[in-house]
Formats: structure tokens, sequence, C-alpha cells
């Protein structure tokens, strides 16, 4: 289920972009940092109209000064920064409506699964009823207690399924153990997933670009560019390896772009004016895509396709959307990780435009 087919699905009515509301789900075991996640997300989600669903809404510990308006017969709660709270009293998919229903429109809708329960059900409340049309399942964030998540938990059912359907996961609380256990436990998580995405974190704080799909295109901001773009950029003039020393850097700021570069992640930028073969393509998410890439967004143009396709990708996760292309066709991806071969990974989206050119020039824009 991660990974839906490629191929484009039938084109969509013209100049009627879909209007799915981009969703994320947070799940994680009891304790493992999901509310602290949700603040996080609520604090730094700034000009993104969120609307967060609870199971219970006594369980978020939002900051009361956030809270200003409670309409509590339909169970939501607007925050003072604009964002609003919703409770799953019984059943999610109503829960959903009475957001996706509201007259004043959110942008991004968080869900936080209970720690105890499987996060497929969840997951396909978005996928497999009718919300499919209307929501876009961006991203599946599974929370790990560092320090609590014991050889049990890998016989739970709920926790190895958290740790199955994570797109990303959130190695949390890596400031309780020290870094033989986290790499232990790095090691067992990819035991029970293949080829898993994990990123270590403290108190839940991950820059949201890796999380959400949003401002990916703003990346720069936040993500060290790629290198190749090094020598026109004098901040950058202090790049060095981080490759060997990032686990000793401790975050003295809570800017984002400072613990970013501690922790090695770079962008990479591509860009095209040449389609990419869709076969070729597909076979790079489905084979070669590093394990080092979080998340990627793109504008995507295929050999095969008259569409203009918006393309998310999470973990291994993608969607895509079909849209009319209004100015000249081209490709513009950004891919964002940790440690990356940029050089390869630029080469290796190359292999898959649809016509090699010999002595290409190397680096875009
Ligand atoms: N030391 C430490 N404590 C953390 C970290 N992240 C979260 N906590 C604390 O761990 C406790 C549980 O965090 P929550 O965010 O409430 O966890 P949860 O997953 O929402 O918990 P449930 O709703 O019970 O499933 C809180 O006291 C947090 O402050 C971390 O990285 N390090």
């Amino acid at each position: 289920m991660q990974t839906p087919d490629l191929q484009p699905t039938a084109a969509a009515p013209m100049d009627a972009p879909k209007l799915g509301l981009p969703v994320t789900i947070i799940t994680g075991f009891l304790g493992s940092g999901k509310t602290t996640l949700l603040n996080h997300i609520l604090s730094n989600n700034q000009g993104v109209k969120t609307a967060v669903l609870v199971n219970e809404f006594g369980e978020i510990g939002i900051d009361n000064e956030l809270i200003i308006d409670t309409d509590s017969s339909a169970g939501m709660v607007e925050l003072s920064n604009g964002c609003i709270c919703c409770t799953i009293n019984n059943d999610l998919v109503e829960a959903i409506y009475r957001v996706l229903e509201r007259e004043d429109k959110v942008d991004y809708l968080v869900v936080e699964t209970t720690g105890l329960a499987d996060p497929l059900p969840v997951a396909l409340t978005f996928l497999g009823t009718e919300l499919r049309d209307m929501t876009r399942l961006d991203s599946i964030v599974t929370l790990v207690d560092a320090e609590n998540f014991s050889l049990d938990l890998f016989n739970s059912e709920a926790a190895s399924s958290q740790i199955a359907y994570g797109d990303i996961i959130l190695l949390n609380k890596t400031d309780l153990v020290d870094e033989q256990k986290i790499a232990d436990l790095e090691k067992r998580i990819r035991d029970v997933k293949t080829g898993a995405r994990i990123i270590r974190t403290r108190n839940s704080e991950v820059p949201l670009p890796l999380i959400l799909s949003i401002g990916l295109f703003e990346s720069d901001k936040y993500f060290k560019p790629d290198c190749d773009h090094d020598d026109h950029h004098p901040h950058h003039d202090h790049h060095h390896d981080h490759r060997h020393d990032h686990h000793n850097h401790h975050d003295h700021s809570h800017d984002g772009s400072h613990h970013l570069e501690n922790d090695g992640f770079v962008s990479l930028s591509f860009e095209s004016d040449r389609p990419f073969s869709i076969r070729k393509f597909q076979s790079f998410l489905d084979n070669e895509l590093p394990e080092a890439v979080f998340r990627a967004k793109g504008i995507l143009w295929f050999d095969t396709s008259p569409d203009r396709h918006v393309f998310h990708l999470s973990g291994k996760r993608f969607s895509i959307e079909d849209y009319k292309w209004k100015g000249k066709q081209k490709n513009q991806l950004v891919l964002i990780g940790q440690d990356l071969d940029l050089p390869e990974l630029r080469h290796q989206l190359e292999l898959c435009l649809e016509v090699p050119a010999p002595n290409r020039d190397k680096g875009f824009g």
C-alpha cells in the first residue's frame, strides 16, 4: 500500500486542480512524543492553516494561550494561530468531514493516532474510501521512544505495524540514551523495515519540510543547497563534510537551518527542459532512490503524458496529481536527505530523462 502505481490516472478535468487536502498521520507508541510533535508543528507551521485530529482533546498538550475559541458542539477548537483542533469521537470519517466542510478552509490536516493502535486502518480511511478524492495522504510519521523501545515492543503487533507503515521514523528522546543504544535501535528498526528512513530527534524537533509537504521548493532556506552550487554561494564557503562529526554537534539554537546543517541534511535541485521517461523514473523510485532521501517534491513532465504532474514523496510513499500545463513544459524536482551523494543522484536523474544527451553540461540553474 505504500507505493501507489506511478501511472497517472485519468486526466483531471481541465483547469480543475484536485482539491486533495494533504494529510499527515502521526503514530507511535505510548509516550513516544506524538503530542510533542503536534505542538512543534502547530508552533512552527506559520502561514499554513492546519487542522489536527486527536482521539481525545484532553490528550493534546497545546499551550492554553494558543486556544481562543471553543465550539464544543462540533468538538472543534480554534487556536489563536488560526489552526483548528478537532476531536475524533467515534467516527474518524465523520471528524474528517467536519474539517473538510468548514467554511474557513484549512491547508493541512494532521491526525494523531492512539499509541496502542495500528495506523493502517487510519491510513486506509484516507486511501480506501470516498475521502480518497478529497484528501491526499502525504506521509505517515512514526515516533519511536529511544529510551523505552524495548525488545518487547518489537513483539507488539501495533508497534511493528507502526514501524512498517511509517514513511519516516523519528527516533526520539535521543538525549536519554547513548550512541550505542541508538545505533542498536536503528538496526532493529531496519530489521523490521528494510530501507527505513530514520531521523534522530530530541523533543520531536524535526524540520517540518521533512515530514510535511510544505515549503519544499523553498528548501534552500532550510537545507544546505546542492554542493554543485557552493561556489556561487559565499555563505557556504565554510562548507565542510559533516559525515564524520554530525552526531557530536549540539543544536545551540532552535533555528531549523542550524540544526539541519549539523545533521548533514542537504537538498538537490534538479531541472530539465526534457521530459522524464516514465518507465525510467519509476524504476529509479523503486530501485535506486537512496534510503537517505526523506522527501521530494516536483513538477514532473513525462514523455508519455500531456499533463503537468505534481509529485510528492515521503520515504518511499509518493503521490502524483495531474494538472494542465500553463507555462513551458519542464521538470523541476527538489530532493532532501541526509549525507546524500549529490553528483551521483543528479546523474541518476539525468539517466531518467527521455533521451540521454551526450556531453551534457553538469549542473542546472
Ligand atoms: N527527555 C525527553 N523527553 C521527551 C522527548 N520528547 C518528548 N518527551 C517527553 O515525553 C513525554 C511524553 O511525550 P508526549 O508527546 O506526550 O508523548 P505521546 O506519544 O503523545 O504520548 P501518548 O499520548 O501517551 O501516547 C512528555 O513528558 C514529553 O515532554 C525527548 O526527546 N526527550
